[in-house]
C-alpha cells in the first residue's frame, strides 16, 4: 500500500481485498531485484508523475526520458523485456509502438478514456488493459454536475457581470433555470455516467441514459438511441468513450431533438460532438446552452464561443483533483502488483 492513502482508498471505493492480495503478491513474487518485471513508462516529455518514485522499488521501471538515447533507439534496445506499459494520460500509443514490444502483456492507462491507444492491436495480441475511471469517476461526475448547474443558473456569467461592475449599472440580471425536476439524459453509463446519475437524482432530476446495452441493475430509464434520449430530456450529459461508433454521436438530428431549451454538457471527449455544428446551434439559440470541458482540437477552442454567455468553458480538467491523482497512483500500483502476481481477478477496473 502507498503510505498515507487510506482515506483516498475509502473515498474511491478501492476494494481493500485487492490491496491485500497485491501486498501478499509482493512478498510471493518479487524476491530479488533481478526478478523485477520490466514496466515501461510511456509518456510525452511534458508529462511527469510521482508514479515513478512510487513504482521504482517494486518494478524494473524504464523511462525513455531518463536515457540520453533518442526514444526510438532506447526502445529498440530495451523493448523486448517490457511486459507492462503505463500509458500516461493521453500520450498516443500507436500500433507501430506496440509492435516494438513483443513481450507486452499488460497496459495500464492512467486516463479514463483510451481513444489514444490502438485498441485493435491490443485486442489482436490479447494484451490486457485497465483504465483509470475507478480513480476519476467521482470527481468527473462532480464536475459534470457543476457545469450543468453553472449553465442553468448562469453562475460564470454572473461572476463576469459582477466583476465588470455591471451590477451597479443594471440591477436586472437575467434569471437562470431551476435544475431540480429537470429530465437529464446521460450518454454512456459507465462509472462516471452512473455517478452523475446518482448525484442528479439527489437534486430531484429524473434520469435516463443511453449506452450500448441496457444495464439490468440500474433503475434509470434506458433509451436505445441518442435521438430519443435528446427528445425526451432537458439536458444531455456526455460521459461515453470516444470510439468509431461514438464519433460525432451528437449530430444535427440529436441537437434538433434536444431543442431550443436543451442544454448539453461534455466531460467525455470533444469529438463526441460535431463541434462546428454545436457552435452554430449555440450562436443561433437553437439550443439553450453548453458546458464543455473537452474540445475536438484541444487546446484550441472555437473562438465564436468566447462571445457566448450561454456556454461555460473548461480546459479538460473534470477528472483532476489532488485526491483523484492520489487514488490514481494507488490504482496503478495495485493493478501492476495484481497482474504480476497472476491475480488478474484483483485488478481494479
Ligand atoms: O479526460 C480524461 C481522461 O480520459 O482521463
Amino acid at each position: 500500500m502507498i503510505p498515507g492513502t487510506k482515506n483516498n482508498m475509502e473515498r474511491n471505493n478501492i476494494n481493500p481485498q485487492d490491496l491485500t492480495m497485491a501486498s501478499d503478491a509482493n512478498q510471493e513474487c518479487f524476491p530479488s531485484n533481478d526478478d523485477l518485471p520490466t514496466v515501461l513508462l510511456h509518456r510525452l516529455p511534458s508529462f511527469n508523475s510521482p508514479l515513478k518514485e512510487i513504482l521504482q522499488p517494486h518494478f524494473h521501471l524504464l523511462d525513455p526520458a531518463d536515457s540520453p538515447e533518442p526514444a526510438s533507439s532506447f526502445l529498440s534496445s530495451h523493448a523486448k523485456s517490457v511486459r507492462a506499459l503505463i500509458c500516461l494520460y493521453n500520450t498516443p500509443l500507436s500500433a507501430e509502438t506496440l509492435r516494438l514490444l513483443p513481450s507486452l502483456e499488460f497496459i495500464v492507462a492512467t486516463s479514463a478514456g483510451v481513444d489514444h491507444i490502438d485498441l485493435e492491436e491490443c485486442r489482436g495480441r490479447g494484451i490486457i488493459m485497465t483504465n483509470a475511471s475507478k480513480a476519476f469517476a467521482e470527481d468527473a461526475a462532480d464536475y459534470a454536475v457543476a457545469l450543468l448547474i453553472d449553465v442553468c443558473r448562469r453562475i460564470s456569467t454572473a461572476d463576469r457581470y459582477v466583476r465588470a461592475g455591471l451590477w451597479q449599472v443594471n440591477r436586472d440580471y437575467p434569471l437562470g433555470f431551476k435544475l431540480g425536476r429537470k429530465r437529464v439524459g446521460i450518454v454512456g453509463l459507465g462509472r462516471i455516467g452512473f455517478e452523475v446519475g446518482k448525484r442528479l437524482e439527489a437534486f430531484g432530476c429524473s434520469i435516463a441514459y443511453n449506452s450500448r446495452q441496457k444495464k439490468p441493475s440500474v433503475s434509470f430509464s434506458y433509451h436505445a438511441n441518442v435521438v430519443d434520449l435528446a427528445k425526451d430530456n432537458d439536458a444531455l450529459i456526455l460521459c461515453c468513450p470516444l470510439t468509431e461508433q461514438t464519433h460525432h454521436i451528437i449530430n444535427r438530428e440529436v441537437l434538433e431533438a434536444l431543442g431550443k431549451e436543451g442544454v448539453i454538457i461534455n466531460v467525455g471527449r470533444g469529438a463526441l460532438i460535431d463541434e462546428k455544428l454545436l457552435v452554430k446551434f449555440l450562436s443561433r439559440g437553437d439550443i439553450a446552452g453548453a458546458g464543455l470541458d473537452v474540445f475536438e482540437n484541444e487546446p484550441d477552442v472555437p473562438r465564436e464561443v468566447f462571445e457566448l454567455d450561454n456556454v461555460v468553458l473548461s480546459p479538460h480538467r473534470a477528472i483532476f483533483t489532488p485526491e483523484s491523482l492520489e487514488a490514481l497512483n494507488e490504482l496503478v500500483f495495485t493493478n501492476l502488483k495484481a497482474f504480476f502476481s497472476n491475480k488478474a481477478s484483483a485488478i481494479g477496473l
